[in-house]
């Protein structure tokens, strides 16, 4: 992922009360992860952070705990009596040219939904990510908290083809930010229930950008995840294939494995056609490009390269982008020389370069019964699979 040129500081807003959920909604088990906890890792997965700033009531002890295995700088301070004047101390301790303020009770936020909304607020100063309602909306006298006072009559029914339920995290330029709360009056400020209506009441542009359904605040216990609801891990699966031709004078190298044969691939790298397909298979499966897109073959850095070097960076692309590799399969169409004996070598080298366990690694081999290139031994090819899951 590019990095945007603006430092980048995201403000979690963990300070509120849990009234209407009855009791403390940020440390609510998700299955084996807090509410909180599960927010400030989206943050801390994203490549476009730099750093964390996570407002906190009296839970500062426990948001400082919930902390703790962040890798990147975390800095914990104090809330206010209400969201907006949260946000504007987690704001005003932030560093970052850019800030993203989020919920902290909106732990489903996915990579996704945290980029596109720091992309737009990098070009046009303010974004927020926002879904189309799904229900029809009535403006009528509000009761307190989840009631409909007893007699609530309809004043209008907005055109539902225009409305968007706008979620976090709302990102802006951090001056304009600051500015916005100059001009407006310091009451109607503190009153705003999102972000963005400061740059709305200013006069300032703010910019939708997609968000997710999935990424709903947890405000009541009907929010909480039932069982069958817990927290999806997606599925995506990818396919790669690579192709070398075979020449004298060059080693042969698959899986990382040095096999004893009288050729060797050509290519820029050190060849090793096996690494190649299924370092593209996991791109494709996350839709990340393919090796030739993150390790050019015009690069004179990639000049005799390791494939299984660039296989752990390909690793860390995808934890960077909110993926696991769940398993890979691959083939080598190969005539000669007979691979078998090396087979399992091949697996603890990508596995160990994938940081999986071996039995998450097929690699298998077949000749093409002399047929083709393969065949005829003018080269070797792979074709791998490879199936991940998001985070
Ligand atoms: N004074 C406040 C109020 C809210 N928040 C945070 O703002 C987010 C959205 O607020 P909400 O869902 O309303 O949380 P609570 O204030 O905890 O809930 P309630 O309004 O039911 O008391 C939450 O992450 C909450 O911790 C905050 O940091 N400071
Ligand atoms: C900022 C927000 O999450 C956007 O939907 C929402 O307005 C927060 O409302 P809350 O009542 O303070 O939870």
């Amino acid at each position: 992922m590019k990095r945007l040129e603006k430092k980048v500081s995201a403000v979690l807003v963990a300070a509120g009360s849990s009234t209407r959920m009855g009791f403390d909604k940020l440390s609510f088990d998700l299955g084996g992860e807090t509410v909180l906890h599960r927010s400030i890792r989206a943050f801390a997965q994203c490549p476009l952070v730099d750093e964390i700033i996570l407002v906190a009531g009296s839970n500062r002890a426990f948001a400082q705990q919930q902390a703790a295995d962040c890798a990147k700088p975390v800095c914990v301070v104090a809330g206010g009596a209400t969201r907006a004047e949260s946000a504007k101390n987690g704001v005003l301790a932030a560093s970052g040219a850019l800030v993203a303020v989020h919920d902290a009770a909106r732990p489903f936020v996915s990579q996704q939904v945290i980029t596109a909304a720091l992309e737009a607020a990098a070009r046009c100063g303010a974004a927020a990510p926002a879904v189309p309602v799904k229900d029809t909306i009535k403006a009528a006298v509000r009761g307190s908290g989840k009631t409909v006072p007893e007699s609530c009559f309809v004043h209008a029914t907005p055109d539902r083809s225009t409305l968007y339920a706008v979620q976090t995290p709302q990102c802006f330029d951090r001056a304009a930010y600051l500015a916005a709360l100059e001009e407006l009056d310091a009451e109607k400020a503190r009153l705003v229930t999102d972000d963005c209506s400061l740059f709305e009441l200013t006069g300032r542009p703010v910019q939708l950008t997609q968000g997710d359904y999935a990424n709903l605040k947890i405000t009541t216990r009907e929010d909480l995840p039932r069982p069958e609801q817990k927290e999806e891990h997606k599925m995506r699966i990818g396919h790669g294939y690579d192709v070398h031709r075979l020449v004298e004078g060059r080693k042969l190298i698959l899986g990382g494995v040095e096999v004893p044969f009288e050729k060797g691939l050509l290519g820029h790298s050190d060849a090793d056609v096996l690494a190649h397909a299924v370092m593209d298979a996991v791109l494709g499966a996350a839709a990340l490009g393919d090796i030739g897109q993150h390790f050019p073959d015009n690069d004179p850095a990639y000049s005799g390269a390791d494939s299984l070097k660039l296989a752990r960076r390909v690793a860390e692309i995808l934890k960077e982008h909110g993926f696991r590799i769940e398993n890979i399969d691959a083939t080598l169409l190969c005539q000669r020389p007979k691979l078998a004996p090396h087979i399992p070598a091949m697996r603890r080298n990508l596995a160990d370069a994938f940081g999986l366990p071996v039995d998450a690694v097929s690699v298998k081999a077949t000749t093409e019964e002399h047929l083709g290139f393969t065949g005829e031994g003018l080269g070797i090819a792979a074709h791998a699979v490879a199936l991940i899951e998001t985070l």
